[in-house]
């Protein structure tokens, strides 16, 4: 495998790892939050609060994305998308990301360089730097993105801070991109909505440093599916979730879908990952800043998360091994 022959002259072996970096960074703009950009060592970017948030999530071919259902600029993007929703959970700010794309080497120039375009198109939407990466053979594409955020002075927003009392709401979009997903599974290509939310996420990142401004006790983004995040701040917190059914309205679009589907919609809203939402805790409903709905209430540890006071019978979202 390690001496696979390279084929095609615009392939990425046949660019090369250097002509490549140079292809996806050259003249491309920075935020003057990037100190120095790609060619050294490391980036060295600002962080004026002192403190800095950090995470990172990879995306892997075959099991985030395929490029039969996405085209290459989606999965960039999207690789982009669901680390800045982690930082806006923090409720902190992006300030840049690095980038590490693994690819075999007949991966098409024009493929790579789009995945990387689609990162830096994300990034620039939200005036964030592409301040590094690394370019690695691998026998499938994997795109990993680690973004860093500026907390802008405040306390991080983490999952441990929610009390019994407190009333639990999301900001940002449930179920579209697993009813997506449900589409694109059976072959389908439409309806786009659903399907572009499953090819890329739309997060409302400013709603995470708006909740931190509004006092949210604790904060988590949807990605594996609401109750099953829910389950991960309640564990953190050491606290028990009710979420109230009747407050999670089923978008018409999604109720459609699952009708051609043979799907039940309310499933994809309580366990469907990769929106991206934001859930989070606040001490009342009068501190819910501006697109948040309150969907539920903070209660003892032993009650666990429930579902109109009952526990859910279904898997609450997604898992990679089990
Ligand atoms: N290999 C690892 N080493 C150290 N910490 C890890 C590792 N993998 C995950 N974690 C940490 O475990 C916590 C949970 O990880 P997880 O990936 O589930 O969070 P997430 O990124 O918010 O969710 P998702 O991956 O579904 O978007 C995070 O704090 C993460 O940094
Ligand atoms: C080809 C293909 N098959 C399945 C899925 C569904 N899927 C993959 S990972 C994930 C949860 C979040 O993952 P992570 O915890 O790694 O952030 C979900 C819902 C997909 N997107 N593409
Ligand atoms: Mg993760
Ligand atoms: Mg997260
Ligand atoms: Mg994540």
């Amino acid at each position: 495998m390690g001496d696979s022959p390279a084929s095609g002259a615009d392939t990425v072996a046949a660019i090369g790892e250097f002509g490549l970096i140079r292809q996806v960074t050259e003249g491309r703009p920075q935020p003057s939050t990037t100190l120095l950009g790609p060619g050294d060592d490391t980036a060295v970017v600002a962080a004026p609060d002192g403190r800095v948030a950090v995470t990172t999530d990879a995306l892997v071919e075959g099991v985030h994305f395929r490029l039969d259902w996405s085209t290459p600029t989606q999965v960039g993007r999207k690789a982009v998308a669901v680390n800045l929703a982690d930082i806006a959970a923090m409720g902190a700010v992006p300030t840049s990301v690095v980038v590490a794309l693994a690819c075999p080497p007949e991966t098409p120039t024009a493929v790579a360089a789009e995945l990387l375009d689609g990162v830096a198109a994300e990034a620039q939407r939200v005036h964030v730097g592409v301040v590094g990466g690394d370019m690695v053979r691998a026998e499938s594409i994997v795109l990993t993105v680690t973004a860093l955020g500026d907390l802008g002075g405040r306390a991080p927003v983490t999952r441990s801070g929610a009390r019994p009392g407190d009333v639990v709401a999301v900001c940002g979009r449930l179920g579209w991109a697993a009813a997506g997903l449900a589409v694109l599974s059976r072959g389908f290509r439409s309806p786009v909505s659903v399907v572009n939310a499953q090819r890329c996420p739309d997060p409302p990142y400013a709603a995470g440093p708006a909740a931190a401004l509004a006092g949210a006790t604790a904060m988590i983004d949807v990605s594996d599916g609401l109750l099953a995040d829910l389950a991960h701040l309640a564990e953190a917190s050491v606290v028990g979730i009710d979420v109230s059914s009747e407050r999670l309205t089923v978008p018409e679009r999604l109720v459609d879908v699952a009708t051609a589907l043979g799907a039940d919609p309310m499933h994809w809203v309580l366990t469907g990952g990769e929106d991206h939402a934001l859930a989070a805790t606040f001490r009342s409903l009068s501190d819910l800043p501006e697109g948040w709905c309150p969907i539920g209430s903070v209660t003892a540890p032993e009650a666990g998360v429930t579902v109109d006071g009952s526990p859910y019978d279904r898997e609450p979202g997604w898992r990679h091994w089990t």
